[in-house]
């Protein structure tokens, strides 16, 4: 099991505020566009125009297996999902609402779990 106790404690520290935020961004009521990958068998034109798919199935899975090694490389991972969806939706669609409502949250409490620290 990927238990905690054979993390560097700088590691696990490093790391809290990446779960704590993952967790608020899956409950958010505007996640729904995200929470999963989007289906490019479905969408061939999807998988045509955004070559680095993310979503936050996805980044839990890194998060679970340790593979993110710093907290910019979780963010990045983050702001990515944003970025796809401004790529690929019209801003005052729904999913591309949801994208703005979503990123606005996530800079917001990334920046309340991480100020100071
Ligand atoms: C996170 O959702 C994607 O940005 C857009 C998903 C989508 C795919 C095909 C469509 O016709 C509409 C939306």
């Amino acid at each position: 099991t990927n238990s905690t106790e054979s993390i560097p404690i700088r590691l696990n520290k490093e790391l809290a505020p990446c779960r704590q935020v993952l967790d608020d961004l899956e409950s958010h009521d505007e996640a729904w566009p995200f929470l999963l990958a989007v289906n490019t068998k479905q969408f061939p034109t999807y998988r045509k125009v955004i070559r680095n798919p993310m979503d936050l199935q996805t980044i839990g899975k890194r998060l679970s297996q340790n593979e993110y090694k710093s907290r910019d490389e979780f963010v990045s991972d983050v702001r990515l999902i944003f970025d796809n969806c401004e790529t690929f939706n019209e801003d005052n669609s729904p999913v591309g609402k949801a994208g703005h409502t979503l990123r606005l949250f996530f800079e917001t409490r990334w920046a309340d779990l991480t100020s100071g620290k």
